[in-house]
């Protein structure tokens, strides 16, 4: 089967050669495949955010190699990356233009990767096919096309966020803790929307969370990275039935190390 990334030795050492050299990532090597929806766990400063950078090209890669549909990217800039890896993150304000109105932004969405110059008015043709979009989320916002955004709540922006983000079928979502900020019930709401959007459209996507609960629930495979290591690889089909406490007992057993890290949400 064709994957979509491969990752291969990749290593990112911060301030290198001074007292404060930190090697954030030990020599990943990670292979996704299509339809592959991929959770990501791990304690504070394990390396998720380094890794959604490196392979979103927001940081340099200097050893290793990443490649997209076959084809070595390792080199190319974020600009490039972003014609065919989109990325949600946390702050629900980083996916959308506040002063921009619903279907202004989807507009945006649908002009990825392409020169944006200042045609930003929306054609009367789209609106039928934002609206129809808008209605998937079933969150009322097919009613509020003009609306700003800045006016809409956190959970109906990152609602909006994943539809720009999946609207033009990316390659691959890089999903960076998008409902870590959210109340645990919009929170919610929104995981079911990303599972329903990736489920439907095929698509395959990389979430990082630190919520085991969501790692567990969500997803078609489970990864837990430790001190810029992977140590943990779950298919699905050993998903479907894992208990957070065996979960726990895998770190243990794979990493030589105890699950203490308090910022991961265990919900026991
Ligand atoms: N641009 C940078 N320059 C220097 N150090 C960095 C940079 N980005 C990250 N780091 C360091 O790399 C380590 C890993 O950080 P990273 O954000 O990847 O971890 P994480 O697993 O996402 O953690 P968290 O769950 O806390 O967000 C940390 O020690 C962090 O301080």
């Amino acid at each position: 089967m064709k994957s979509v990334l491969e990752i291969e030795n990749l290593h990112q050492i911060f301030e290198e050669g001074t007292v404060n050299e930190n090697h954030v990532l030990k020599g990943v090597d990670l292979t996704i495949n299509p339809g592959e929806f991929i959770t990501i766990i791990g304690g504070n400063g394990a390396g998720k955010s380094t890794l959604l950078n490196s392979i979103a090209g927001a940081l340099p890669t200097k050893i290793g190699k990443i490649r997209l549909n076959n084809k070595d990217i390792t080199k190319q800039s974020i600009i490039k990356r972003a014609k065919s890896i989109s990325r949600v993150f946390q702050d629900p304000k980083l996916g959308t233009a506040v002063r921009l109105t619903v279907e202004e932004n989807l507009a945006l969405a649908l002009k990825r990767g392409q020169n944006r110059g200042f045609g930003l008015a929306v054609k009367f043709s789209n609106r039928p096919f934002f609206k129809e979009q808008l209605k998937t989320l079933n969150l009322g916002l097919e009613k509020r096309l003009t609306t700003e955004v800045g006016l809409l709540s956190g959970g109906q922006r990152q609602a909006i966020t994943l539809l720009m983000a999946t609207l033009q079928r990316p390659d691959l979502i890089l999903l960076d803790e998008h409902t870590a900020a959210l109340d645990p019930k919009t929170s919610k709401t929104v995981m079911d929307l990303t599972e329903k959007l990736i489920f439907d459209q095929q698509l395959t996507a990389f979430m990082v969370t630190h919520d085991m609960e969501n790692a567990l629930q969500y997803g078609t495979r489970l990864i837990m990275l430790h001190q810029g290591r992977i140590v943990v690889d779950i298919p699905a089909e050993k998903k479907k039935n894992l208990t957070i406490n065996q979960l726990m007992d895998l770190f243990q057993q794979s990493s030589g190390d105890e699950l203490k890290d308090d910022q991961l949400l265990l919900n026991t």
